[in-house]
């Protein structure tokens, strides 16, 4: 890929996405540039990526061809205020945040830019990643295929509309944190049960890896791979019964509403 990359913030999601980029070989090093808050976290990602790095916002958002905005939701306004005369009208600007909208880049920009909302989440790091793309009406197709290319070298993308990206935090951005939360109890469990810890963390990260393959690479239902482990009077189903008493399905459930409530909480309502 020809473009030059820009990001600005250069934290975890940020390092996330370059480092499955350069890993993936789609775009070299030498065509990324980021900027952070300080010196010490540039240096840092400059030492660890072999990217350019700036600590102007506005020279990076003057670079950049796709300029990712990796800063958190409550930094938006100010870092668009800053760079708003610097982003050139045929440059590509991905906001990567929760809440973010269309809109909040049309009354930053005071007028429509190229806009591809994006979540992504951080398996990117390792070319797992799975994101979601909304493109709004001045992106091209072509522009669409380029940002689908950029995010595909780091994992999985769906393209959604605008409404649906809202529920997209709660399933595979944020959720990495709880499958990590699920896998730390499972060691636990297993370390409760005599298992050494650096054993029990493979067991069931394997396993949870291999799960959710079984359910993407056989097309099978979740509920049938679930009962092909399901002995009668077995040892799986003594567990499953406990996890129902306990609503495991009913909490997944409810913790991902909390998620989108809190995602729509953050959208930025113009009729105050
Ligand atoms: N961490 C994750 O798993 C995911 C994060 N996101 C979104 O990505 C965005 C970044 O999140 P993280 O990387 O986790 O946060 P982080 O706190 O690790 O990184 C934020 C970065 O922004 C920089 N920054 C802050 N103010 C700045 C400014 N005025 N100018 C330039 N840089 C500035 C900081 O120096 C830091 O490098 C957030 O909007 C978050 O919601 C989206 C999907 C997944
Ligand atoms: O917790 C957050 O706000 C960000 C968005 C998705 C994952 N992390």
């Amino acid at each position: 890929m020809e473009q030059t990359i820009g990001f600005i913030g250069s934290g975890n999601m940020a390092q996330a996405m370059m480092g499955g980029m350069i890993r993936s070989e789609l775009v070299p090093a030498s065509q990324i540039i980021a900027s952070a808050r300080t010196e010490a976290t540039l240096s840092r990602v400059a030492a660890q990526f072999g990217i350019q790095t700036n600590l102007n916002n506005r020279h990076v958002a003057r670079e950049a061809d796709i300029l990712i905005l990796a800063i958190k939701p409550h930094d938006y306004q100010t870092v668009l205020e800053e760079i708003k005369h610097d982003v050139s009208q045929e440059a590509i600007i991905i906001p990567i945040a929760p809440g973010i909208r269309f809109v909040d880049l049309q009354q930053a920009f005071e007028q429509e830019m190229k806009v591809v909302l994006a979540m992504p989440n951080t398996p990117s790091l390792i070319e797992a990643g799975m994101s979601a793309l909304c493109p709004n009406d001045k992106i091209s197709s072509h522009e669409l295929d380029l940002v689908m290319q950029l995010f595909g070298s780091i994992g999985e993308v769906d393209v959604l509309s605008e409404k649906q990206m809202e529920a997209v935090p709660a399933i595979s951005s944020s959720a990495p944190a709880y499958v990590y939360m699920m896998i730390e109890a499972m060691a636990d469990g297993g370390v409760a049960q005599g298992l050494g810890r650096e054993q029990a963390y493979r067991l069931a990260a394997q396993t949870v890896l291999g799960a959710a393959k079984m359910v993407l690479d056989t097309g099978k239902h979740p509920g049938e791979l679930k009962d092909n482990v399901t002995s009668p009077a077995g040892t799986t189903i003594a567990a499953v019964a406990t996890l129902e008493q306990s609503k495991f399905r009913g909490t997944i459930m409810a913790a991902m509403q909390s998620c989108t409530d809190r995602v729509m909480e953050m959208q930025i309502d113009y009729e105050d």
